[in-house]
């Protein structure tokens, strides 16, 4: 009787395959209107240096981050992971904010007013500011909704609007 062998595995699934193609499509997306590494990393250190300069949200950060060039990296990699779905940031940003005492709609408004500027002195192609700037809100939406949830209950989070 001859042991019948495993017939070796493809080196990539039909799902792995349209993974690939879907990271691809984005990514290509993205670069289409001017949206490439050079662009993100710009717009995270002056993103940051508004950031640090402002009297709302300065303070905030000065007290949390000693190593900038760390945190920027991280933020590229972040930005690089939700822009080109590269895969690059791993963490877990709703526990840190959710850490930070007192945040509230004011600190994100600040937040998207300094973003949405930063991305505006940036931006060449005209698509290329509303296509990141929609990812922020939708991110400064959860997060603002995980924050309330959780200090004042579902019921306070029902009447928030989205940014
Ligand atoms: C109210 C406005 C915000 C404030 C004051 C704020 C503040 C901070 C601070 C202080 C940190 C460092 C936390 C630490 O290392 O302990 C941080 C990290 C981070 N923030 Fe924000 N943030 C705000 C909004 C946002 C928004 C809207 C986004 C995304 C669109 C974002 C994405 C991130 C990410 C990805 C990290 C890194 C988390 C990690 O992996 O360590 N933040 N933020």
């Amino acid at each position: 009787m001859s042991a019948t062998l495993p017939s070796p595995r493809p080196a990539h699934t039909d799902a792995h395959r349209h993974a690939l193609a879907a990271r691809t499509a984005k990514r290509d997306a993205a670069l289409a209107i001017g949206i490439d590494a050079a662009f993100i990393s710009d717009l995270v250190d002056r993103f940051y240096a508004a950031v640090r300069d402002d009297a709302l949200l300065g303070p905030i950060f000065a007290t949390r981050i000693a190593d900038w060039p760390t945190h920027l990296g991280r933020m590229k990699a972040f930005w690089s992971s939700v822009l080109h779905n590269s895969g690059t940031y791993s963490g877990s940003p709703m526990r840190k904010h959710l850490a930070i005492p007192g945040l509230d709609r004011t600190h994100f408004d600040r937040w998207l007013t300094l973003f949405r500027a930063t991305l505006d002195g940036l931006a060449r192609d005209p698509a290329a500011a509303p296509h990141v700037e929609e990812r922020a809100r939708m991110i400064a939406t959860s997060l603002l909704n995980a924050i309330v949830i959780n200090r004042d209950g579902l019921a306070a989070a029902q009447g928030l609007e989205d940014f």
